[in-house]
């Protein structure tokens, strides 16, 4: 398929806030399910260290951006093999490592032009041939599974599927389908799954959400009024290093909470229907 950068940013842009932002909205409602988050103040601390999160990251990038694509790159793929938990670790890894390096195996020149925007030159094309290389490594442990165990099983199709369409999408595009589809709604599901109240969290994950890409949006208005040039340049950057930012944050708490899961269903057998409330966790 043949979409120049921009339109491809213009179909991902929105797509990331309406089905990308809410399953990180939901980090406030799993804050609230892990620690007691008492009243005002216990809220605005939780807000104010996540918060000083991302702004973190957000400096580590304007002071250093080779390091921090290549970084973000790294705990992406970690991240993103959350999305086969339960699979065999080889092919976990294939697939967290195939969302980020199966685009830039396939796609090199586009995604190198693409990191370039994100960090200078010499770093940024260092980090899209790593990318490519992890994205050929990826692929042992699932050509490995297909040959030993012959038959299809739903991770090993859903791989197989990402590759193709990594293979016939231009990169963004297949970035903002897999991100929507398979991360985006699977971790909203398997996470709602466990709130004492879906409905509440929905609505706070919506009006989050809402303010994020309200934030992004006005990011670029500004700083496009300055310098009407590059809005390309600047929505990407926007909403990847604003990705790279809010993903730490939210992978150390998503994190906590599958592993808090995991002790309440040995401990206490809980199936996981997320009802009874989580006893608090001590630091
Ligand atoms: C910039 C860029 C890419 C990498 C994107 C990454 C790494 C996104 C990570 C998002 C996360 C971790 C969200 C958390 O929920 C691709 C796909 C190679 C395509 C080319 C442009
Ligand atoms: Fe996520």
């Amino acid at each position: 398929m043949d979409l120049n950068p921009s339109s491809q940013f213009l179909i991902l842009a929105p797509l990331i806030a309406v089905f990308g932002l809410p399953h990180g909205a939901l980090d406030l409602p799993i804050a609230e399910r892990l620690w007691p988050l008492e009243g005002v103040s216990g809220k605005l601390k939780f807000i104010a260290s996540y918060v000083g999160l991302i702004l973190l990251v957000i400096a580590v990038w304007l002071v250093a951006p080779g390091v921090a694509l290549s970084a973000f790159l790294a705990y992406s793929a970690l991240h993103f093999s959350g999305d086969w938990a339960g699979t065999a670790a080889p092919l976990r890894w294939a697939g967290g490592v195939a969302a980020i390096g199966a685009p830039a195996l396939l796609h090199p020149t586009e995604v190198t032009a693409l990191f370039g925007h994100l960090a200078p030159l010499p770093a940024a094309a260092i980090a899209a041939d790593a990318a490519a290389l992890a994205g050929a490594l990826a692929i042992i442990p699932l050509a490995l599974t297909l040959a030993i165990r012959r038959r299809l099983s739903q991770p090993v199709i859903e791989l197989m599927i990402l590759w193709i369409a990594a293979w016939l999408l231009p990169p963004l595009l297949f970035f903002g389908i897999y991100f929507c589809s398979l991360h985006s709604i699977r971790h909203y599901r398997s996470s709602i799954r466990r709130m004492p109240s879906a409905r509440r969290a929905l609505f706070t994950a919506i009006g989050l959400s809402s303010i994020v890409a309200l934030a992004g949006v006005s990011f670029v208005l500004v700083r496009s009024v300055a310098d009407p040039a590059v809005p390309f340049e600047l929505g990407l950057q926007a909403v990847f290093i604003g990705l790279a930012a809010l993903t730490v944050p939210h992978m150390i708490l998503v994190e906590r909470f599958d592993r808090r899961l995991f002790v309440t269903r040995v401990g206490q057998k809980n199936t996981g229907d997320g009802i009874e409330p989580l006893p608090p966790v001590s630091a």
